[in-house]
C-alpha cells in the first residue's frame, strides 16, 4: 500500500520541472512614473476610469472626470508626488520593489523554482505585461497576492479583473490562486505591533496612537464590501498586541475623494480636534498601505502634521509602513507558504 500523501507543510508548487513555472505575483495600487503634471494625468485616468475604483453610471462620471478632474487635479497632485519623490523614483514603486526581492529571496531558500514578480494595477509594470512575461517563460501555476492588508473591491478586486482580464485572452490558463486579504495573518497584526513599539523606542511617544486607514465611499461598504470591518478588526488586533487602553488611541480614515459621504470619522478632522482637545503630541500609523506612499508620506506625515500644528498640537509623528522590514518578508513568505500548499503533483505530460 502507498503511503497515504500528507499536506505538505511547505510550498507544493516547487515541485516543478523546468517550463512548468510558478509565480508568485505581487500587485500594489500604482504610481506615476514621473511627478509631473502629464504623467500624473496618464496615471489618474486609468485609476479613476476603473469602475470599481469609482462606482458611478459612465454616463455620469466620464463628464467629470475629463471635464473636471483631469484637467485640474493632476497638477496639484503632481506637486504632492514631488514633495516625496525620490532619486530612485517614487516610494511607492520603490518600496514595492525592495519587498517583491525580499519575498523573492526568502522563498528561494524553500522553493528554488518559485518566481516572484511585482506588477501595478495602473501604470508600470503593468499586470498584463508582467503576465505575459511570465506565460512565456512556461507559467503553469500562479499565486496573485495584492498588496494590501484589508479587502476592497476597490483594489483586490481590481487586481483580479486585472488578472482575469489578460488571462481570458490565453490559450492556456495557469492553474490560479488568489488571496483576498491578510489582515487576519496573526504574523501580520504582531509586525505593526512591533514596528510601532520599535517606534516608542527611539523616538517619544505621543499622547494618543491614530490608526489611518485609507477611505472608500460609504455607499461601497452599503453593497457589502467588507472594508471597514477589516480595518476594525485590524485596528483591534495590533490594539490588543499593544495592550492599549481605550482612551490611548483613535482610528479614522484619509484621502476622501469626492463630495459624498466617506467612512468617517475623517483623518483630517480626527487631527485638527484633538489638537484643539489640547493633545500636544500625536503618533499616527497607517496600517492599510503595506509600503509608504503618497498618501502616507505626503497626506499624513505633512499636511495632517500641519493641520494638527494649525489647530495647537506640537508634534505629529508617523509611524512608517512595514515596508521591506524582515518581520513584514517572513509574513508574506508564510502566507505564501499557506497558499501554496496541497497543490498536487504536475501530470507527467502536462
Ligand atoms: C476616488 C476614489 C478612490 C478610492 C475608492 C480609493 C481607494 C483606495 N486607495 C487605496 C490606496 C492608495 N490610494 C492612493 C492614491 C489615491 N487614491 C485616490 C482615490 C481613491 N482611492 C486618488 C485620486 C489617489 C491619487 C493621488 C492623488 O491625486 O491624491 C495611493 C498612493 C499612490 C502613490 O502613488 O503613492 C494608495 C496606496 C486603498 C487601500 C483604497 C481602498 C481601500
Ligand atoms: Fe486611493
Ligand atoms: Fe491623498
Amino acid at each position: 500500500m502507498p503511503a497515504p500523501n500528507p499536506t505538505p507543510a511547505t510550498v507544493s508548487v516547487t515541485a516543478s520541472p523546468a517550463g512548468r513555472e510558478c509565480a508568485v505575483l505581487l500587485v500594489n495600487l500604482g504610481t506615476p512614473d514621473a511627478p509631473d503634471t502629464r504623467s500624473v494625468r496618464r496615471y489618474l485616468r486609468e485609476f479613476l476610469g476603473d469602475p470599481r475604483v469609482v462606482e458611478l453610471p459612465r454616463a455620469l462620471w466620464l463628464p467629470i472626470l475629463y471635464g473636471v478632474i483631469l484637467p485640474l487635479r493632476p497638477s496639484r497632485s503632481a506637486k504632492a508626488y514631488r514633495a516625496i519623490w525620490t532619486p530612485a523614483g517614487s516610494p511607492l514603486r520603490v518600496l514595492s520593489d525592495a519587498v517583491t526581492a525580499g519575498l523573492g529571496a526568502a522563498l528561494r531558500a524553500d522553493a528554488p523554482e518559485l518566481t516572484v514578480r511585482l506588477a501595478m494595477r495602473y501604470g508600470n509594470p503593468s499586470v498584463a505585461s508582467v503576465l505575459r512575461e511570465l506565460r512565456d517563460a512556461g507559467l503553469r501555476r500562479l499565486i496573485v497576492l495584492p498588496m494590501y492588508p484589508q479587502y476592497s473591491a476597490s483594489t483586490a478586486a481590481s487586481v483580479f479583473d486585472a488578472v482575469v482580464d489578460e488571462l481570458r485572452r490565453w490559450r492556456r490558463v495557469p492553474e490560479l490562486r488568489f488571496i483576498a486579504d491578510y489582515h487576519a495573518e496573526p504574523a501580520w497584526a504582531d509586525a505593526v505591533a512591533a514596528s510601532i513599539r520599535e517606534h516608542w523606542a527611539t523616538h517619544p511617544r505621543g499622547e494618543k496612537l491614530l490608526f489611518s486607514f485609507h477611505g472608500i465611499p460609504q455607499r461601497y461598504v452599503r453593497r457589502g464590501d467588507p472594508y471597514e470591518d477589516q480595518c476594525r478588526a485590524s485596528a483591534a488586533a495590533i490594539v490588543q498586541r499593544l495592550a492599549l487602553p481605550d482612551d490611548a488611541w483613535q482610528l479614522s480614515f484619509q484621502s476622501r475623494v469626492g463630495r459624498e459621504p466617506w467612512l468617517q470619522p475623517y483623518t483630517d478632522e480626527t487631527v485638527k480636534a484633538l489638537g484643539r482637545a489640547g493633545v500636544r503630541s500625536l503618533d499616527v500609523v497607517c496600517p492599510g498601505f503595506a509600503v509608504d506612499c503618497l498618501e502616507t508620506l505626503e497626506e499624513v506625515a505633512m499636511q495632517n502634521a500641519e493641520f494638527f500644528e494649525e489647530a495647537g498640537g506640537e508634534h505629529l509623528r508617523y509611524i512608517p509602513a512595514l515596508n521591506d522590514r524582515a518581520d513584514h518578508i517572513a509574513t508574506l513568505a508564510r502566507l505564501i507558504r499557506r497558499h501554496g500548499g496541497g497543490w498536487p503533483e504536475f501530470a507527467p505530460h502536462g
